[in-house]
């Protein structure tokens, strides 16, 4: 089975429509005021609406109250959440609120970090490994910064799992490898800047998540 791919924090047309022709799985979209990524409605509505059935919309939160992800469920024709840095009973609340396929961030530095997948078993429908990013950072993750993957070896997974954090066209490969992961997901690595997308950098990363 061929691995999937999501492009987050895209935040227009044009990128979207690299992402899509290059054959991601899954766009994301960020609703997080302090991101650089943070999409506005209006925004969203046009973006969403591009996006062919084939393609799942993810929808990026931190933490997020019930009004935001009605919102921007509804806005954005979300087909599943992402959700950083809430608790698990929150992460079983908003999935049940929704009955979206729900993900939930666990941000892994240490193999110690990893114990916080199992409490997420039965609240979650996918485990998604991420970076820490640096103690006080705004940004949960975005930051391009990268996990030891030999950390996720012998690890015996509660749940369907992707994996983010310092993923580009030129590790990505080797990431799929080293780890075994199906479904990976990029943002700063297919970026010239922080939030802004580069359609070139988004078709280098998808055509070699793909080999
Ligand atoms: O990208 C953001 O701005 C962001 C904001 C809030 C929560 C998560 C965010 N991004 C997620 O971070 C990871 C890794 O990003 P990177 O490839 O290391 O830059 C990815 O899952 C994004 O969805």
């Amino acid at each position: 089975m061929p691995v999937q791919t999501k492009i987050c924090g895209l935040s227009t047309a044009a990128t979207l429509d690299a992402a899509i022709a290059g054959g991601a799985s899954h766009v994301g979209f960020v609703f997080f005021a302090p991101s650089p990524r943070n999409l506005s409605f209006d925004l969203t509505a046009g973006l969403a609406a591009r996006v062919p059935p084939r393609v799942a919309r993810v929808g990026v939160f931190v933490d997020p109250d019930d009004a935001l992800i009605d919102a921007a469920i509804a806005v954005g024709r979300l087909d599943a959440i992402q959700l950083h840095r809430t608790a698990p009973a929150r992460v079983a609340a908003l999935r049940g609120r929704t009955g979206l396929e729900t993900w939930a961030a666990v941000p892994i530095k240490t193999r110690a970090d990893l114990g916080a997948a199992r409490s997420l078993a039965g609240a979650a429908d996918r485990i998604l490994y991420d970076a820490k990013t640096p103690e006080g950072a705004t940004l949960p993750g975005g930051m391009g910064v990268r996990f030891d993957w030999a950390l996720l070896d012998g690890v015996s997974h509660p749940l369907p799992w992707a994996m983010s954090g310092g993923l580009d066209s030129a590790n990505v490969a080797e990431a799929i490898r080293r780890t075994g992961a199906t479904l990976v997901d990029v943002s700063s690595g297919v970026e010239s800047a922080p939030g802004v997308k580069d359609v070139d950098k988004i078709a280098a990363f998808l055509q070699a998540s793909a080999r």
